[in-house]
């Protein structure tokens, strides 16, 4: 199985269940692990036979643009469901952290796995 990584995405977001996290948005921090649909590309060398990495990236900004969440599970869901769907991804693992929300720790957050990791 061959898996593309994005590490320490940084995003500025709308997240959280308290009044005031609705309203000022946070700098949230994502990694993503996403399982390829097939190998193809380390024969042909062509990004149309993989995901452009870059391609993901600018869609998790879009999606958190439009969308605001209470729990951190939710957003990771929706990262989750969205890549699988649009980048016909089998499976995916998304970490999202935020950072410094209390005294002592350092990053907070949820690791979620979606689909069937190949073998
Ligand atoms: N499991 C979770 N616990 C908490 C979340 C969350 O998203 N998932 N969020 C909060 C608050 O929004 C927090 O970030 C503010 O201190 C608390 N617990």
């Amino acid at each position: 199985m061959d898996i593309i990584f994005i590490r320490e995405l940084r995003a500025e977001t709308l997240v959280g269940i308290y009044a005031w996290e609705r309203q000022v948005r946070q700098t949230i921090e994502i990694d993503l692990e996403i399982a390829l649909p097939s190998s193809r590309a380390c024969e042909t060398d062509n990004v149309e036979d993989t995901i452009d990495y870059s391609r993901v990236v600018r869609r998790v900004h879009e999606e958190l643009e439009r969308h605001q969440f209470k729990l951190l599970e939710a957003l990771a869901e929706h990262l989750a469901r969205c890549i699988r769907e649009e980048f016909k991804a089998p499976w995916v693992r998304v970490s999202v952290a935020k950072l410094r929300m209390m005294h002592g720790v350092k990053q907070l957050g949820v690791v979620i796995e979606r689909g069937q990791r190949p073998g």
